[in-house]
This record gives structure tokens, sequence and C-alpha cells, in this order.
């Protein structure tokens, strides 16, 4: 299958993350090949393809959390590799799949630990941390829960805490892992809508691919470890192409009410 080309044309803006030739394997196994990838600040990526594919595996690798990968990441202009954690922490920040903690955290201290990117661990907080996390959390509409229980939120809050976290650990660049499984129509728009509105690079896997084409300017699917398409919504969701990812026969159209595409797969029908 061709790969599409994706360029912008005379855009000024630098590269947020560069990714040449990345592949990672697990003891024999390759889970990422040839992974090639350029993405400039301030653009919203989605990682979309079926179960497997290695979406968060890639997601992983640019949060430093994979360290034995080849190739090179570059984070705005850096290796990866010739960073610290805490200097990764300052450029990244990790929303991953809603997950409760096995301490009773509140709140707020989950929104302070992204404050520890900037800061040593044992730093007393100051009342401009306070103001940030206030702020933060004010941002996603959950001031009202700062002294809850972490674990008592609900999923739609739980990711909304996280995205206060990112904020006060000021990265430019979000990187969600799936971060609306397990939400409500209503909260899917309303975490990818906040993660757009914070006017930094976003990069997400999805597997909805309407709010993919939705949320994001630039689309990369998966398969098997690889990257088999990038572009636009139109450039990459054909109904042959996606035919042959998921295996079920499909029907792509333009959305009735906003940019993206609207994509219905018929169910019990057998394809590729
Ligand atoms: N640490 C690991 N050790 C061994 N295998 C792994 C590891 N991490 C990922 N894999 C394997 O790599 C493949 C890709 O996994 P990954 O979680 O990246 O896929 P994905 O596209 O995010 O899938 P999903 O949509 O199901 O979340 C899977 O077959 C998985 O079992």
């Amino acid at each position: 299958m061709a790969e599409v080309d994706f360029s912008v044309a005379g855009s000024p803006r630098q590269n947020a993350v560069k990714v040449e030739n990345l592949s990672w394997h697990v003891a024999e196994r390759c889970i990422l090949a040839d992974i090639n990838l350029s993405i400039r600040e301030g653009e919203r990526v989605a990682i979309i393809g079926p179960n497997g594919a290695g979406k968060t595996s890639l997601i992983k690798c640019l949060a430093g959390l994979h360290k034995n990968f080849n190739g090179e990441i570059e984070l705005a202009g850096e290796a990866i590799s010739r960073l610290s954690t805490r200097q990764v922490a300052r450029r990244v920040a990790l929303v991953s799949q809603q997950q409760s903690t096995a301490f009773e955290l509140l709140t707020n201290d989950m929104v302070r630990m992204g404050l520890l990117a900037n800061k040593p661990l044992l730093a007393i907080d100051d009342s401009g941390d306070d103001h940030r996390i206030v702020e933060a959390l004010d941002l996603v509409g959950l001031k009202h829960k700062r002294w809850h229980s972490f674990n008592t939120l609900s999923g739609g809050e739980q990711q909304r805490v996280l995205i206060a976290r990112s904020i006060v650990q000021s990265a430019k660049i979000l990187l969600m892992d799936e971060p609306t499984n397990h939400l409500d129509i209503f909260y899917q728009h309303q975490i990818l809508s906040l993660a757009n509105e914070l006017n930094i690079t976003v990069i997400f896997s999805i597997h909805n691919l309407e709010l993919a084409s939705q949320y994001a300017d630039r689309l990369v699917l998966m398969q098997d470890g690889k990257i088999i398409a990038q572009g636009d919504a139109s450039q990459v969701l054909t109904t042959e192409r996606l035919q042959q990812v998921f295996k079920l026969p499909c029907q792509v159209e333009s959305h009735p009410f906003n940019p993206g595409k609207r994509v219905t797969f018929v169910s019990g029908g057998t394809c590729g």
C-alpha cells in the first residue's frame, strides 16, 4: 500500500517531534519498524489503527518510557536519548489510559505532580505553585474537586485532572494514549476540545476515526508496527484503505456537521 506524502509548504514552525527510522523490539519481536514522523509545533496529530498496531508503543517511545529503541527521536530539536527524565518531562506531558492510584491521593496531589518537572521533589510549594494548581483545575472545570480523593472521581473527571497536571507541567507537547476510552460522548468531545485549546502540540491515539478526523490536523495510520499512511482525513480515511486495515466493508463520507469524515462499517461483512 502506498504511503501518503504529507508536507506543509512554507511552514515557518519548527518540529516539535522528529522521528527517524525508529524501531523497537521486545526480545526477538519487532513491535515498531521504520517509523518516520515530523510533527510541527502546535500540530494536532491522531494516531489510529487496529488493536496491536503499535500506537501505545509509539507514544511510550515519544514519552521517553521505552529507551531501548533504534533510530532517533528528537523533542524540540534535542535527541531524547541525550535528555534526562526531568528534561523530557519539561518537554512532554503524558496522559495515559485512565488508572486509579494505589494510594489515596487527592486531586490536588495528582495535579501537583506536574510541578515536579520544574522543581525539586522535596521543594515546598509557594503561593505561585498553589495558584497554578487552582488555575489548571479551573481550566478543566474541576476546581471544586481539588480536595476530593482522585480515586472517587469519574473516568471523565480523572482524565481532566490528568490534563490539569500536564498544564502545570508546562510541557509544549501533550501525548494522550486513548484519552476517550471509557468516556461518554460529552466527555470524549470535552477532553479533545480541551487539549486543542491549550495551543500546544497534541498527539493522541484513538480508535474512533470520526473523532480523529474532527480533532486532528493530521492522521497517522498504523498497522503491524508501521505507519502505512499519514495526511489529512481525506488522504488517510479512504474506503479501500480502511477495508484493508479493519477487514470490514465500510463507507466514508464527508461529515454533515463538521469538517471531518463520517465512517460507517458494515458489521457481519467480510473484506480483504
Ligand atoms: N512491553 C511489551 N512486551 C511485549 N510485547 C509488547 C510490549 N508492549 C507492547 N507489546 C506488543 O506490541 C504490540 C503493539 O502493542 P501496542 O499496545 O503498542 O498496540 P496498540 O496499537 O496501542 O493496541 P490497542 O489498540 O489494542 O491499545 C502488541 O502485540 C503488544 O502485545
